[in-house]
């Protein structure tokens, strides 16, 4: 193996290390940060992924509360429920588990939380602060990112990023975090015609697509970071990330792996973000 690990497990401790610390000081001004997260159905993927996110918040310090709804709450009943939550002044971070049933209109559904407590970054004004560098909050899973990238004291200025996946959630707003670092961007999709040729020009590649080995080693120049968001369940139930780890690993200078990687980063960001809104409520 050529290439050094970015520890997203490692990382994200030190981060809620941090987090903790600001929260117990917040907390000695009167002021108890409070993430309320909001899940409609019973995923089972979902109800993991929201309990991971209520015994991270705990852990930290923060108070976390899970709301359960069946499958078949109606959307209005939701958008009360959100407003309801909007107006208590003991809440500050809202998070609603994607995805919805399918009856109910999840842009709809962001864009009612406000954009004080938008810890997740998905409501609309938060993607427009993004694109103009005012303050908001930025979506969790590319700020985890930008955060590894961080970490391995990496100048993105002038370098080549590629990101590979376009969506409001995860590719788009890289791009933009990475922009803003001086990066030149280049953002692929399902349209691409030669990813390959792109990918072999870059000096970082984020790979957010949700396919098994998107990205493989002849498509990586040598010393390149590869940051893998994606998650996708292996036949044995193990789960892999978009990039061929044991190929890429012998050509990159640097690589996240999965799992271990940016989902521990994606649930470290939400307390951070939590813990910002808490303290913008406070002043
Ligand atoms: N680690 C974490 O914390 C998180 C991980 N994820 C994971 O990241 C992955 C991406 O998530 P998300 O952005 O929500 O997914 P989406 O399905 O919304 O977006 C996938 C993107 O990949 C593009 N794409 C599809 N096929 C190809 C291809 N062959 N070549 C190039 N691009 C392609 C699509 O293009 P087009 O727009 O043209 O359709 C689309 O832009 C998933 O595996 C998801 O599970 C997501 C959130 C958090
Ligand atoms: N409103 C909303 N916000 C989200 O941020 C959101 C969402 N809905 N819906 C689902 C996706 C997915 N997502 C993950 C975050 C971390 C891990 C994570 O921590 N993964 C561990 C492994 C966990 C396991 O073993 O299953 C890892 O990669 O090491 C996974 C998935 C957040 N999402």
């Amino acid at each position: 193996m050529t290439a050094q690990l970015i520890d997203g497990n490692a990382l994200a401790k030190t981060i809620r290390a941090e987090v903790a610390g600001r929260t117990a000081a917040l907390k000695a001004r009167g002021v108890d940060p409070a993430l309320s997260i909001i899940l409609v159905g019973s995923d089972p993927a979902s109800q993991v992924y929201t309990k991971h996110k209520v015994n991270d918040s705990t852990e930290t310090g923060l108070a976390a509360t899970l709301e359960t709804y069946p499958a078949d709450m109606s959307e209005a009943a939701l958008l009360d429920r959100i407003r309801a939550l909007n107006d208590d002044p003991k809440v500050h971070g809202i998070l609603v588990q994607l995805p919805l049933p399918k009856h109910m209109d999840s842009q709809k559904v962001i864009e009612t939380i406000s954009p004080a407590k938008d810890v997740d970054g998905f409501h609309v004004a938060s993607a427009g602060a993004l694109m103009t560098g005012a303050p908001g909050f930025w979506p969790c899973t590319p700020y985890g990112c930008m955060k590894m990238l961080e970490s391995i004291g990496y100048d993105l200025r002038g370098k080549h990023a590629v990101v590979i996946g376009r969506s409001n959630i995860v590719g788009k707003p890289m791009a933009m975090m990475l922009l803003a670092k001086n990066a030149t961007v280049t953002i692929c999709h399902s349209a691409t015609q030669d990813l390959a040729a792109l990918t072999r020009q870059a000096d970082v590649i984020v790979a957010a697509v949700g396919k098994r080995n998107i990205l493989t080693a002849g498509m990586v120049k040598p010393g390149a970071v590869v940051i893998d968001v994606g998650m996708n369940r292996k036949e044995d139930g193990k789960l892999a990330g978009d990039v061929d780890f044991d190929g890429v690993k012998e050509v990159a200078g640097w690589i996240t792996p999965v799992p271990g990687g940016v989902g521990p980063m994606t649930r470290a960001m939400l307390l951070v973000n939590t813990l910002e809104a808490a303290e913008r409520a406070a002043k």
